[in-house]
């Protein structure tokens, strides 16, 4: 039997997948609150459907920084894809492609963010980290912008890599194959350091991310380019508010999958007050647990204007490469058309708060 919902894939993907890698994907920080809250959130909203509409014609498709895409319901940045299937990112890519989607391509890929772009004609967003060393962010966002990237992808949650203890526990590290392909070796310190009870992954963001990041970044970032940029990571109104002032033109509300600040919210749950907070001045997306349609539907009723996806996206890949990760978008696809529907509203973009019991 084929898998026909995202979870079915869980346990095909656990199989396929090294010990060490599956908790280095699967995990949380400290006690995986977050991780867990943030698909129990969403068990705990409830629909309000209206009936007798003509749902005969449901549409998904949106536009986001003045793009059409197929549906809003897209790939968030995911680093060391290898892990998972050889083809790795260049896979993900042209999974993305084939559902007319946005991917966000990882920084930490261990594809080049050329041979990604190379792999898929689909509209890809770029994210990255600043390092300390200014020159090394800069030399990558050219290379993104030459390489044709649509947008930026700021990821602001990580002064340093939430305690993931499934990581610790297993020494984990990037295998001897695998490599942070954007870097050179230099710039790539720590990738294969194993050592038990340390993560060679958080050993390589304390030496190389820039911790003393402040809002003055968001305009050297700004100065530095015309692609738009997007902050990953906010979770408060105060921070949407400052975004929206250094000129930032969307927002992904997300706590990274759980695997940073444990015990903060859900990020549905943070994800009103964020809208209200910025209304038309910039997009807001939302990223965290989403698993099943009518998840991406209490997401675009509360105000976002797409959701991304994480590890159901990877479970897809290591199942079947690009067609594992395609059928995982087009089964949300799917489910989410459907949920349209039943819900009784045609159009994606005329969700609202309605269909949400209060
Ligand atoms: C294996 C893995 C690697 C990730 N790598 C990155 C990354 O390189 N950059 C980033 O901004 N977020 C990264 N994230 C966080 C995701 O972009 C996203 O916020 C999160 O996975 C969404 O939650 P979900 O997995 O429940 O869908 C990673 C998440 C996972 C599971
Ligand atoms: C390579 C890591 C920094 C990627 C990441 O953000 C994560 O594992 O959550």
């Amino acid at each position: 039997m084929p898998p026909i919902n995202l979870m079915d894939y869980q346990p095909l993907a656990k199989q396929l997948i090294d010990r060490s890698a599956w908790d280095y994907i699967q995990g949380g920080s400290d006690d995986e609150i977050t991780l867990q809250a943030n698909q129990a959130a969403y068990t705990k909203l409830k629909l309000r459907p209206r009936v007798l509409v003509d749902v005969s014609q449901c549409t998904l498709e949106t536009s986001v920084l003045g793009q059409t895409i197929a549906m809003p319901i897209g790939i968030a940045p995911m680093g060391c894809q290898g892990l998972v299937h050889a083809e790795g990112e260049c896979a993900m890519a042209r999974a993305a492609e084939a559902a007319q989607t946005v991917m966000i391509a990882s920084a930490m890929a261990n594809y080049s963010l050329e041979a990604i772009a190379q792999a898929a004609n689909g509209p890809l967003w770029f994210q990255l980290y600043v390092y300390r060393e200014r020159q090394i962010t800069e030399a990558l966002v050219r290379r993104v912008e030459a390489a044709g990237y649509q947008a930026l992808v700021l990821t602001v949650d990580v002064p340093f890599l939430g305690r993931r203890e499934r990581d610790l526990r297993n020494g984990f590290a990037l295998p001897q194959h695998l490599h942070f392909a954007n870097f050179a070796p230099t710039d790539a310190a720590g990738q294969h350091q194993q050592t038990l009870g340390a993560s060679g992954i958080a050993t390589h963001a304390a030496g190389r991310f820039d911790a003393a990041l402040t809002w003055e970044a968001i305009d050297w970032l700004r100065s530095l380019t015309r692609l738009p940029i997007v902050l990953k990571g906010i979770l408060s109104a105060e921070d949407a508010q400052l975004a929206v002032q250094h000129g930032v033109d969307g927002l992904i509300v997300s706590n990274h999958g759980g695997r940073q600040l444990d015990t903060v919210a859900a990020t549905i749950e943070c994800l009103p007050a964020i809208v209200d907070a910025v209304g038309s001045t910039c997009e807001v997306y939302l990223d965290g647990g989403i698993r099943r349609g009518t998840d991406v539907l209490k997401a675009l009723a509360l105000g976002a204007k797409m959701v991304f996806v994480g590890r159901p996206l990877l479970w897809g890949l290591a199942v079947d490469g690009q067609q594992g990760a395609h059928h995982v978008l087009e089964l949300l696809r799917s489910e989410y058309s459907l949920a349209l529907g039943l819900i009784g509203c045609p159009h994606s973009h005329q969700l609202n708060r309605h269909y949400i019991s209060s």
